[in-house]
């Protein structure tokens, strides 16, 4: 398992290695040492799981606020999804901008979102399962949102007509959405 920078300080992919045999594959998907040994110090404690049945499902731009705000660890055990993440920490030389990446079954590929992101996924294929851990609790009172759409973000959607729930079609623009982070 290898972490691997990007464009964003503090988010990683994580590339695990994958040990295919007749059977099939092992993988380890979680190591908190590999993270330890790259300064990463997180208590997950809740572990989510999301289907999409439609390509085409968009979920986010979603964070809890602090003192709720989450880490997130997101992988795909079917199918695909565009994962994608907003930095919004407002004293951040990256603050406003985005980097989306192919999380897939096939590439088993995760993502480490810090706390100060703004987070959401576009579905590529039918029937995308997406499980996730998180180091804080859900917290509906501390849920915030950002439109999906907001050009001033020019996130590159593998759509540009997603299937979404109410509440993200409602999402205010970045200009406008509640941020407490620094
Ligand atoms: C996120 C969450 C939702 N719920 C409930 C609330 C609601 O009734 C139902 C569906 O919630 P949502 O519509 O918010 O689900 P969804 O749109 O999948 O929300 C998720 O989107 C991705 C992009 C993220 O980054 C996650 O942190 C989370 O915000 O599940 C929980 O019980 N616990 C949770 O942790």
């Amino acid at each position: 398992m290898k972490l691997i920078n990007t464009t964003l300080d503090g988010v990683f992919i994580v590339e695990p290695t994958i040990h295919y045999d007749e059977r099939g594959f092992f993988v380890e998907s979680y190591s908190k040492q590999v993270l330890l040994e790259h300064g990463i110090e997180v208590n997950f404690v809740q572990d989510n799981h999301s289907l999409s049945k439609e390509a085409g499902v968009l979920r986010g731009l979603h964070y809890q606020l602090n003192p709720k705000a989450q880490m997130k660890l997101m992988r795909v055990i079917s199918g695909a999804i565009y994962d994608v993440v907003l930095d919004i920490r407002r004293n951040s030389p990256t603050f406003g901008r985005w980097f989306g990446v192919i999380l897939s079954e096939a590439n088993k590929r995760q993502l480490l979102i810090p706390k100060g992101f703004a987070h959401g996924f576009c579905t590529i294929v039918e029937n995308t399962q997406v499980i996730y851990k998180v180091d804080e609790y859900y917290s509906p009172h501390h849920e915030r949102g950002i439109l999906w759409a907001d050009e001033d973000l020019g996130i590159t959607w593998p759509t540009s007509n997603p299937i979404l729930s109410a509440k993200d079609q409602n999402f205010p623009l970045f200009k406008d959405a509640d941020i407490n982070f620094v």
